[in-house]
């Protein structure tokens, strides 16, 4: 019998809930129940047989049934509970034990009915395993046949396969009639059929061929069995609609655990065989016996030996797992014969090779690996980490915010002990001319070629691990940071594009110049400024983009230079030009206009100067040349104040109480310019250096009202198109009343008109002109009764004055209804 979980789909149906209201112990009981229906052969049965008969229900069914006083045997390889009127007991009916006890309780007497719902249980326990379905019932009929009456019932379970009609063909040879069927509560799903054989023609003398599965059975080759699947997929096996494997007269199979242990196909067996046995056989197995003692052999490995069928993956492995061990301890396993081949060597004093074993030598390969890879990695954020610093270093040098001395490039020799970054070292390896052109892509060739000296130079030994490390845990920080907020990533964004920028600017800056002078290929700092003989610390100092905007006037052209963005007010006596002031010094369009300058890096610094000792800073553009002119078309300033600190300035400025140059004297201050070298300074500290460390602007209670009020005031103000609308009615208005003067003109001078006529004319003529047009007439809202609206009485929500409720199909109605007519007319 198939295994049927208690609960599967289709299990408790109706038949199941009638046994259990019955007291049936199974739900075959109905099977039988209607099978004595429709052939009536209980009634009639004085003895019966019930072959395969546990749980019992069939017993019970009879026992109901058949007349009092009936002796009815049940025998079933598992036990039966005790039946009322029924003899019960525990035997497989293949065997002559079983034969015997039926005789033995049969005793002279002969069976009216012999009844076999027998199916063989495979994969649960191997005695149920023993025989296909199609033999089982064969070996039923066998005994059918030795303890049936003449002309009696045999009644049989057969499953629909290639056997069932030589099954039928020898039933029809021993019974006067056969007929299959299938009673209602036998599940459509189950390939069982019903035969019931009545009028048992008892021949004198049976050949033992009707009853040889051989001869019964065509023989049929079985495909190759996929062993492997059977072990390891074990769920996927599928229910066998047609019955059981043939030609496999024990299906129990057994081997020794031994034989486990020695094969060479192990999932083989374990795909075959039922159990592993550790049970000695008579003339006795050393080998068994040493399993059987290993303490690698547990009561788990012998409870999973016990049962090959009812295991699952986790368990075949644990089989496979313990062969292994049992398999070295034996030295039976490759790596035990090499060890043992090498000991033997050894022992005869030859020299031996030690072979490691191939997994541990991968192992140890892994581990290598594992531990190069390591390394690699931190050599490769030591690399860039330098190169990092190394980009900066060109950067501000590019920048002019770090005069060559501070990296070392004026030097000869290395740069210092200490130096993160050596120029020295690119020097030598005709690095620097590349590397103060711009080209930072040759420079990080170059540290990738030198990676090697660096890693070593940069070792723990010169004490800046623990940097690293702050280093590290601070990019971790920020990288945390920056996944939980936003603000930080754009930030970051902005800062890399900025960068970005900033880097590309310079490049091209540095390849326009160094276009100009192909060619001296070794052109070293090119771009460092070197003019009026000043050193180069000053030049560069006056290179920054601050001493850009200062246009320190010569002294003859003082007076010309008026106009410039920033005029310097020396006369504070000249009140016309104070009270000008803020309106000359457009804070907005200078900051407009340095920002640009500092993206538009400034033409290089002019050379030609008059005076080579004097300190002459590059002088700044003039506004003539200026790309925005402070004054717009109209002629007024285009001044726009938007921050507290710019009205705050201006208002100052309008008051007197600053003057330009207090503005220019505020602009150094200790942020203007950072001489010092920051590249030793960690990245954490520069971020907060830059956040914090700026210009305080002081700012008024005044000026921020004042901002307030003018954005009020702006706000306040109507849009731009209703500003425009307004316009145009005015426009209309001045239009329509210039007509009716010439009109009006017209008609007094009429001499054709009576005064009355002319006056009347005149009336009319204004009130046609003045006359407002009429409101429109609010209109029926329709509201279409779709979603809330639908079936609503009443008004429905948020709408105001008349309204109509129209069906959703209305237009599509409408529209129908007009293609209709229109066909119609056709
Ligand atoms: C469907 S059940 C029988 C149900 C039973 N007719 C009833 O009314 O409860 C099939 C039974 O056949 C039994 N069986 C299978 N092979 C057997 C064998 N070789 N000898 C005895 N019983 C066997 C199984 O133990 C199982 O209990």
């Amino acid at each position: 019998m198939a295994i049927q979980k208690k609960h599967g789909k289709g299990r408790l149906d109706k038949w199941y809930h009638l046994a259990k209201e019955k007291g049936y112990r199974a739900r075959a009981a109905f099977k039988l129940v209607q099978l004595n229906k429709k052939y009536g052969f209980l009634e009639k049965s004085r003895v019966l047989i019930d072959l395969c008969a546990a749980p019992g229900s069939w017993c019970q069914v009879a026992a109901e049934t058949m007349p009092q006083g009936s002796l009815i045997i049940g025998v079933d390889l598992s036990p039966i509970k005790a039946i009322p009127r029924c003899i019960t007991f525990q035997s497989d009916i293949t065997t002559d034990k079983c034969r015997a006890t039926l005789r033995s309780h049969v005793k002279h007497l002969k069976c009216d009915t012999v009844l076999h719902d027998g199916a063989p249980n495979v994969g649960i326990s191997w005695a149920q395993d023993a025989f296909s379905q199609a033999e089982l019932v064969l070996q039923s009929m066998k005994l059918a046949t030795e303890f049936l009456k003449e002309g009696g019932t045999f009644v049989t379970k057969v499953f629909r396969s290639k056997d069932y009609n030589a099954l039928l063909w020898v039933f029809k040879q021993l019974f006067v009639s056969v007929e299959a069927t299938k009673p209602p509560s036998s599940r459509n799903v189950s390939a069982e059929i019903f035969v019931v054989c009545r009028g048992y023609k008892a021949p004198k003398r049976l050949d033992p061929k009707f009853l040889d599965a051989k001869h019964v059975f065509a023989e049929v080759q079985e495909a190759t069995p996929n062993n492997e699947a059977k072990v390891f997929n074990p769920e996927k096996k599928k229910r066998k609609r047609e019955g059981y494997e043939e030609g496999d007269y024990t299906q129990h199979k057994e081997v020794p655990v031994s034989e486990f242990i020695h094969t060479t196909d192990p999932i083989a067996i374990l795909g075959t065989v039922n159990r592993l046995s550790f049970e000695q056989p008579p003339n006795g197995d050393l080998a068994l016996a040493t399993i059987d003692r290993l303490p690698e052999t547990t009561e788990e490995i012998r409870k999973c030996c016990q049962d090959l069928k009812v295991l699952g993956k986790k368990e075949f492995r644990t089989l496979l797992r313990w062969r292994m061990k049992v398999r070295d301890i034996f030295g039976m396993s490759a790596k035990a014969k090499k060890a043992q081949d090498a000991q033997k060597e050894a022992e005869e004093g030859e020299e031996v090779a030690e072979v490691e074993d191939m997994d541990e030598d991968l192992k140890m390969q892994e581990q290598l690996q594992r531990l190069k890879e390591l390394n690699d990695k931190h050599k490769r954020k030591e690399r860039r980490k330098e190169n990092e610093q190394k980009q900066k270093e060109i950067i501000r040098m590019q920048m002019h915010m770090t005069a060559p001395f501070d990296i070392g490039v004026e030097q000869n020799g290395p740069a210092g002990e200490g130096a993160m970054f050596n120029l020295g070292t690119a020097d030598r390896a005709e690095g620097t001319a590349r590397v103060t052109k711009g080209r930072m892509e040759d420079a990080l060739e170059e540290s990738e070629s030198e990676s090697e000296n660096e890693v070593e130079l940069d070792s723990d030994e010169d004490g800046d691990y623990l940097d690293r490390e702050l280093d590290s845990m601070y990019e971790n920080y920020q990288q945390r940071r920056e996944e939980a907020n936003a603000k930080a990533r754009a930030k970051r964004a902005r800062k890399e594009k900025e960068k970005d920028n900033g880097w590309e600017g310079l490049s091209d800056r540095g390849s326009q110049a160094s276009d100009a002078e192909s060619d001296t290929e070794e052109a070293p700092l090119q771009k460092l400024p070197q003019k009026n003989g000043l050193s180069s610390k000053a030049a560069m100092f006056f290179d920054q983009d601050i001493f850009q905007d200062l246009d320190l006037p010569d002294e003859d052209d003082e007076n010309q230079d008026r106009d410039s963005a920033i005029e310097l007010e020396d006369s504070p006596d000249d009140n016309s030009q104070t009270k000008q002031a803020p309106k000359k010094v457009t804070i907005e369009a200078s900051a407009k206009e340095s920002k640009k300058q500092k993206k538009q890096p400034s033409p290089p610094p002019d050379t030609d100067s008059e005076s080579e000792d004097d300190i002459q800073p590059a002088k700044s553009q003039q506004p003539s040349s200026r790309p925005e002119d402070p004054l717009t078309q109209s002629g007024h300033l285009d001044i726009n104040l938007i921050t507290t600190e710019a009205m705050t300035l201006a208002q100052s400025l309008a008051s007197g109480q600053k003057r330009s140059e207090d503005l220019i004297d505020d602009s150094f201050n200790k942020n203007t310019y950072i001489g010092h070298d920051q590249s030793h300074l960690p990245e954490w500290f520069l971020d907060d250096e830059t956040a914090h460390s700026k210009p305080h602007v002081q700012t008024t209670k005044a000026a921020a009202q004042a901002l307030r009020d003018k954005l009020r005031a702006l706000n306040a103000r109507p849009i731009k198109k209703v500003r425009e609308a307004q316009g145009r009615k005015k426009m209309r208005a001045a239009a329509r009343l210039e007509k009716l003067k010439r009109k009006s003109a017209l008609l007094v001078e009429d001499e054709g008109m009576s005064e009355a006529d002319k006056a009347k004319t005149l009336a009319r003529m204004i009130s046609r002109a003045t006359k407002k047009s009429k409101p429109k007439k609010a209109g029926v809202k329709v509201v279409v009764a779709r979603g809330g609206n639908r079936g609503i009485s009443g008004r429905p929500k948020g709408v105001k004055g008349k309204y109509k409720i129209v069906d959703p199909r209305l237009k599509k109605d409408a529209r129908a209804e007009k293609r209709l007519k229109k066909k119609m007319k056709k």
